[in-house]
């Protein structure tokens, strides 16, 4: 089995996504998106349908491809709900409908009027990154058009051309610090609430997951995703004969071996395994997509990497071992069944002179 094993802050922000808060985020690009189009979609049908008598064909032939181009991704959105695709092809209609409306120059050229909006929705709804560059790219052929060669463009006047790049500069300017400062305040929230959560299902010593993470987080996310993970090993494990390292070289030696055993368990373990801290020196190891005999092999092979890996702690080897039980959680066994079987296997490990794995 490949020994690959995710950082600690990866695993927690797998397990622990904080669902409401990116609900939020995800929320205000969506609002953004729909609320944009519809304005937009409404704004095209009354400017097609009051003047394409007295406009030119080129602006009502733009704004009726703008028109298209908005409908369709907001029926696709409602249909897939994917917003990438969506406001990709929204965006890929602002580049369009920016660069005709400019190059026609709209209504009695009034056309840079209705360019204002453009820095406002591209950053709430692309966000920091993908706005700058929607922006950049709209920014680089606006100037193109107003100052560049002559490709049959509108010619505006030098004073109406500066004013409007000023206003537009502004415009780019509070569009950018409003989403960069909303962006960071969300990483902030994120990272403080992901913090806590984390102190909170977590066992400070060995920082595993606890049992409260189990219960509260593991277990629900099993039974709903059951497709995932079934069939799903177990695999209990208790470090033999602790009371007399405790005993022998003290409590502080005791919680490095702790320690010690997290970290093991931790690098003998897949990405989409887990290893938690069960109760003092118990730890529960899930499996999932697991056979029987797959959790009894990668026991076997934890058990061995702990006899032949000690603790080395100031120049003092200490050797100690570990007992495991074996369960499989499957269609007929459920987790509390499977559980409780692991627990009977380790007893009986602990009974027939430690040092095994039984399943
Ligand atoms: N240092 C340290 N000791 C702990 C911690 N949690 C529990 N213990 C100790 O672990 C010991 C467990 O002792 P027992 O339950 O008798 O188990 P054991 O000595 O490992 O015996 P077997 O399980 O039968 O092999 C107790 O002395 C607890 O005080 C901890 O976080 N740090």
């Amino acid at each position: 089995m490949k020994v690959d094993h995710l950082s600690s802050k990866e695993i927690w922000q797998k397990h622990l996504q904080l669902e409401g808060l990116h609900n939020a985020h995800q929320k205000h690009r969506v609002f953004s998106f729909i609320a944009m189009a519809v304005t937009a979609i409404v704004v095209f049908i009354i400017l097609i349908t009051a003047n394409f008598r007295t406009y030119p064909i080129l602006l009502t032939a733009t704004l009726t491809f703008a028109l298209i181009g908005m409908s369709v991704a907001l029926f696709l959105y409602f249909k897939t709900k994917d917003l990438t695709k969506t406001t990709l092809i929204s965006s890929i209609v602002i580049l369009i409908l920016v660069f005709l409306l400019t190059y026609t120059g709209g209504n009695e050229n009034t056309a840079l009027y209705w360019l204002m909006f453009s820095p406002l929705a591209a950053y709430s709804i692309f966000g920091i990154y993908f706005g700058s560059i929607l922006t950049l790219s709209l920014v680089s052929y606006i100037l193109f058009l107003l100052y560049g060669p002559d490709i049959g463009q509108t010619i505006y006047g030098a004073t109406e051309k500066s004013r409007f790049f000023a206003s537009y500069c502004v415009v780019i300017l509070f569009a950018f610090i409003n989403e960069f400062f909303r962006d960071k305040s969300f990483a902030t929230i994120n990272s403080i609430s992901l913090e806590q959560r984390k102190k909170a299902n977590s066992d400070s010593l060995s920082g595993l997951p606890n049992r409260r993470f189990i219960d509260s987080f593991l277990l629900p996310k099993i039974t709903t995703k059951q497709e995932n993970f079934l069939p799903m090993s177990l695999i209990m494990a208790d470090i033999d004969e602790f009371k007399i390292i405790n005993d022998t070289y003290g409590h502080d030696i005791g919680d490095a071996a702790i320690i010690h055993v997290a970290q093991l368990f931790k690098n003998q373990i897949r990405n989409s395994d887990v290893v938690a801290r069960y109760g003092g020196e118990e730890f529960l190891i899930f499996l999932p997509k697991a056979t029987h005999i797959k959790a009894l092999e990668v026991a076997e092979k934890i058990r061995c990497s702990l006899t032949n890996s000690p603790l080395t702690i100031n120049k003092q080897i200490i050797s100690f071992t570990c007992s495991f039980g074996v369960a499989e959680v499957n269609d007929i066994v459920p987790f509390d069944q499977a559980l409780k079987q692991a627990d009977e296997k380790l007893y009986q490990a602990k009974n027939s002179g430690k040092n095994k794995v039984v399943g």
